[in-house]
């Protein structure tokens, strides 16, 4: 069978998963690029790629598909280098970034006019990066933004979503600028306020004796999960949205102020009124199975109060190759038997973990 080759450049955590979810269609040979070479050797050995190509030229070259998904200042480099290349006609250039504007501009200044750049963007992720981070159904269900020019050939827009519908995502057209305003007010800025919630805690004199994050409970940890993702990518995507994010501050500020004068008046049916508001939109919100917000699927076990009790739990899920996303110990004292809560990112591997545990006798339970 002649297969459509697609090469990917950047083979972190979108990268490869994008990889991994094209690898399951059979018309498709998935080549790639990384700069760091660890990166590359990882992505061979796990499968991620079938072939690793020695630099971006040789592969854009003979691509008929070409993914950028390096953060986005790595995009805009890419996009100088393809430019000097000869590209196959008919050539598909599409992107992984969070930002969208600024790509297609670039993409317009340096590409000649016959090349086909279709901007994209998967609305599912993690705070974790890397290759090891990817999984082939990361984009299951999520919205996968496709930012087409005006006038942009149909069966082109029509192709690559063909080849992306691999991924199982929701695919969505959307122009550049309205979609920088959206994923400024739904990612980018979320991401700014969960970082500055760490800050407050942080320079809180309270923290220095208390140790505060040992004392913080559920809410918090869910509200800054975001602020342990990559620094470096999330400077990348701020900086390259700013305007969208400074109008987002003047809100932002307005919303504080509003409820801060709320309080110093003690205008309490006021103060109610701003929950149960924020609380009415929330809960009408669709329920997702994967995407945006990766809901947790939790897994309780009662564990005896014995040394290396949690590493026998940890080690047995290890083993199968089923990631924890996170834990949280319920109630274990000195001599009591406690509870374990193991938090997995999707339903599988949840019932997976507890049918293993099962198996090594522990009590199991789920609770909603
Ligand atoms: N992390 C998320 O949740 C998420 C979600 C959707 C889209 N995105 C976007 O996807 C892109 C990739 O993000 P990620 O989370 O996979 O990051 P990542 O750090 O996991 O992976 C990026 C990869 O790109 C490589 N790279 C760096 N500079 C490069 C360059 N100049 N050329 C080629 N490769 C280069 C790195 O070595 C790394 O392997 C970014 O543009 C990001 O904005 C991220
Ligand atoms: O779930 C996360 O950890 C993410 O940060 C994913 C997330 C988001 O903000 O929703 C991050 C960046 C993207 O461009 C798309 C998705």
């Amino acid at each position: 069978m002649n297969k459509s080759k697609v090469f990917v450049i950047g083979l972190g955590l979108i990268g490869g998963s994008l990889a991994k979810a094209l690898k399951g269609n059979e018309t498709l040979y998935i080549t790639g690029f990384d700069p760091k070479k660890e990166t590359m050797e990882a992505a061979l050995d796990l499968g991620v790629i079938d072939r690793a190509e020695p630099d971006i030229p040789t592969g854009a070259s003979e691509a008929d598909l070409i993914i950028l998904s390096a953060p986005i200042s790595g995009i805009l480099d890419t996009l100088d280098v393809l430019a000097k290349v000869t590209l196959k006609p008919g050539v598909i250039i599409t992107d992984t970034g969070s930002t969208k504007r600024v790509i297609r501009d670039k993409a317009n200044q340096v590409l000649g006019s016959e090349a086909c750049y279709i901007g994209g963007h998967p609305m599912a992720g993690s705070h974790k990066s890397g290759v090891f981070a990817s999984k082939a159904d990361l984009f299951e269900n999520a919205f996968y933004f496709i930012t087409p020019e005006d006038g942009e050939d149909k069966a082109k827009i029509r192709q690559l979503e063909e080849w992306l519908s691999a991924t199982r995502a929701k695919m969505m057209t959307i122009d550049p600028e309205t979609h920088d305003q959206v994923v400024g007010i739904i990612s980018h800025f979320p991401h700014i306020v969960a970082s500055a919630l760490v800050h407050q805690l942080n320079r809180n004199p309270a923290n220095k004796e208390l140790d505060l994050p040992r004392l913080a409970a559920g809410g918090f940890r869910d509200i800054t999960r975001i602020a342990s993702s990559d620094p470096y990518l999330w400077q990348d995507i701020t900086m390259h949205n700013h305007d969208v994010l400074l109008k987002l501050f003047d809100d932002w500020e307005q919303v504080l102020h509003t409820i801060k004068q709320q309080l110093v008046q003690h205008d309490s049916t006021s103060v109610y009124s701003f929950f149960e508001k924020a609380k009415n939109i929330r809960d009408q919100f669709p329920v997702k199975k994967t995407g945006i917000l990766p809901p947790s699927f939790d897994l309780y076990l009662d564990i005896p109060d014995e040394p290396c009790e949690i590493s026998k739990v940890t080690g047995i899920i290890g083993k199968a190759n089923i990631s924890i996303i996170n834990i949280n110990v319920i109630e274990l004292r000195e001599s009591v038997s406690g509870v374990l809560r193991l938090f997995f990112q999707s339903e599988s591997a949840r019932d997976q973990a507890m049918r293993l545990l099962k198996d090594h006798h522990y009590n199991t339970y789920l609770i909603d």
